[in-house]
This record gives C-alpha cells, structure tokens and sequence, in this order.
C-alpha cells in the first residue's frame, strides 16, 4: 500500500507540488497524468525517499519514505535511466543486485526471466552501445532486481517507439498481475487508461481530479447515445444502409425515437459511450482555465 498525506514540495518561493493526497491498493495501478512541469516527476522522487517534501508525508510498502530501509521494496524508474555506458548489460544488472544483496545464482536468474520477457537480445553488449528501447528495458530490469513489491515508474515508455512503447506497457501490466503495486506517470493517455485502476490528474503541482475512469468519468466526462434508425432523421447521418443519429441525453434519445415512428421507421439500436480520458482530462483542464479567468 501507498499513502500520500497532504505532499508539499517548495523550491524556494516556487511550489512544485501542492498538497497532493492519494492511496494506492496493494496490486493496485494508479497513474498520475498531467502538463510539463505539473509536478508528477517531483510527486514521484517523494514517493521514492529521493527528494525530501517541505512538509507531509507517505508510507510505502510499510515504510516511513524517510526510512531508507523502504529502498529493499522499492523499484524506481526514472525518466531518464542513468546506466554506466561502459558496462554490458548483463554486468551492470548484477552489479545492482549486488548492492541489493541478492544471491547470485538468484540475481543471474531473475536477471534473464526478467530480459526474456522484455525479449532482449545483445545483453552481453556494452549499454552505450544500445538503442534507447534496448536502455530502457536494462533500466527496468535494473528496477526489478531486488523482487520489490512497489514500483514508482516515471514515464516508463517515453521516447519510445510505438512498438516498443506497447511492449513495455503491456509488460507494466503485467507485473501488475503479478501482484507488484504501481505508481506511474505518462503524458500518453491512451496507456494510463488501458492499464490504470485509478487516475490523478495533476497540473500547476496540484491534484485537481482524481478517481477511477469511471469517477472521472461521471464527474468530468459526457455519455453520447448514438441512436440507429430505420429512416432518416434530422441531423441523423446514413450508414450501412441506416441513420445515426448521436445525442447527449435520454430525452433525445426518446424524441429520436418519436421523430423516426412520424417518419415511417423506428429506432433499431441504441448504443452509450463514455468520454475517454483524454476528453475527461480536457474537460478538466478546460473547467480549470475558466474558474481561473
Ligand atoms: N530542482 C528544482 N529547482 C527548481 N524548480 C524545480 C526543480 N525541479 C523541478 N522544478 C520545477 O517544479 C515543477 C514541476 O516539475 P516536475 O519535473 O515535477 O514536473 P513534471 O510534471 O514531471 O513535468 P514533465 O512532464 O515535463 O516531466 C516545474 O515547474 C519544474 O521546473
């Protein structure tokens, strides 16, 4: 289990983070999204005894974040993995579960189950000389050495390719259902969303909406109808040999409904969709540009 107690991050007069607040389950995904410079890198660096708050607290897995002893339970990926360029892989990876105190024959173990399954090759090969998809599958093996309960990772597929981006949120995921706890941060909606239990949208250092899709989604999202006709209806388009027609509450529904039977036809399918993420953060950061003036 995470904990967020009322964080506070100042640097000299500027507040980086303000107040934030939030649990996360044991097993639990929970994504922290928001603008450059929001203050999600600076939330997580807390979260992980890097950077000491002005004021608050947290608890990871048990531990005072203060407490270093908390690092043996912690696996932190930062946005930008700081690997020994002259080392291979394989010799840096052990290298980091010597100083975890893994036994050997354990860490060579965990090392190549952990690659196999991010599907790297050349391990043998020296880290400068790898692809930016290749580093940042070292450095998430790296944050898997000690076997942690709780992993902070900070924009995990950033800079990444497409395919490899998916490769590394599905095995996010994964991990997940392996039972590990997860705080990330993303600007790709799309991800935090796939995998995510529940959501903070930060901006200006401030959580300023927080929940599970659907939360969010009842508070700062919209449900369309997309009601299909037999026959055409005002502002209805054709398809597939009928008429949609998309409205946003169930009195339209009912007056479609109505304007197909004057017309001759009938409704045939009602279908609901929810706001993604992307609209729900839009309409939050929209809402919040308005009360700010
Ligand atoms: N050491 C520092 N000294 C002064 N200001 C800092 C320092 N570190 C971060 N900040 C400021 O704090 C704010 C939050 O930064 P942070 O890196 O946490 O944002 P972020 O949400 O992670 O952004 P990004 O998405 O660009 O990584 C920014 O305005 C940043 O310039």
């Amino acid at each position: 289990m995470i904990s967020a107690d009322d964080l506070r991050k100042e640097y000299g007069d500027f507040v980086a983070v303000e107040g934030s607040s939030f649990t996360v389950d044991d097993g639990d995904v929970f994504g922290i999204v928001g603008p450059n410079g929001a203050g999600k890198t600076t939330t997580l660096k807390m979260l992980a005894g890097l950077l000491d708050p002005t004021s608050g607290t947290a608890q990871v897995a048990g531990y005072d974040t203060a407490e270093t002893e908390m690092r043996n339970d912690l696996g932190f990926l930062p946005e930008e993995s700081p690997l020994y360029e002259e080392m291979t892989a394989l010799s840096y990876l052990s290298f980091f579960a010597d100083l975890y105190d893994v036994p050997g024959a354990v860490a060579e173990e965990r090392i190549h189950e952990t690659l196999d399954k991010l599907d790297l090759e050349h391990r043998e090969r020296q880290i400068g000389d790898m692809s930016k998809g290749m580093k940042r599958k070292v450095a998430i093996t790296r944050s898997l050495v000690n076997d942690p309960d709780v992993l902070i990772y900070d924009e995990p597929a950033s800079g990444l390719d497409p395919l490899t981006t998916n490769y590394i949120i599905e095995f996010t995921e994964q991990l997940a259902k392996e039972g590990k706890t997860i705080v990330f941060s993303a600007h790709n909606l799309f991800h935090v969303e796939s995998i995510c239990d529940r959501v903070a949208i930060m901006a200006d250092g401030e959580i300023i909406a927080r929940g599970d899709l659907a939360e969010l989604q009842d508070a700062h999202g919209e449900t369309t109808y997309h009601v299909y006709t037999t026959v055409e209806v005002s502002d209805s388009v054709r398809e597939n040999g009928q008429y949609r027609r998309i409205v946003e509450s169930m009195d339209a529904v009912d007056e479609t409904r109505t304007l197909a039977e004057e017309a001759g036809g009938d409704v045939i399918d009602i279908r609901t969709e929810e706001s993604s993420l992307e609209e729900v953060f839009l309409n939050v950061a929209e809402s919040r540009s308005h009360s700010e003036g």
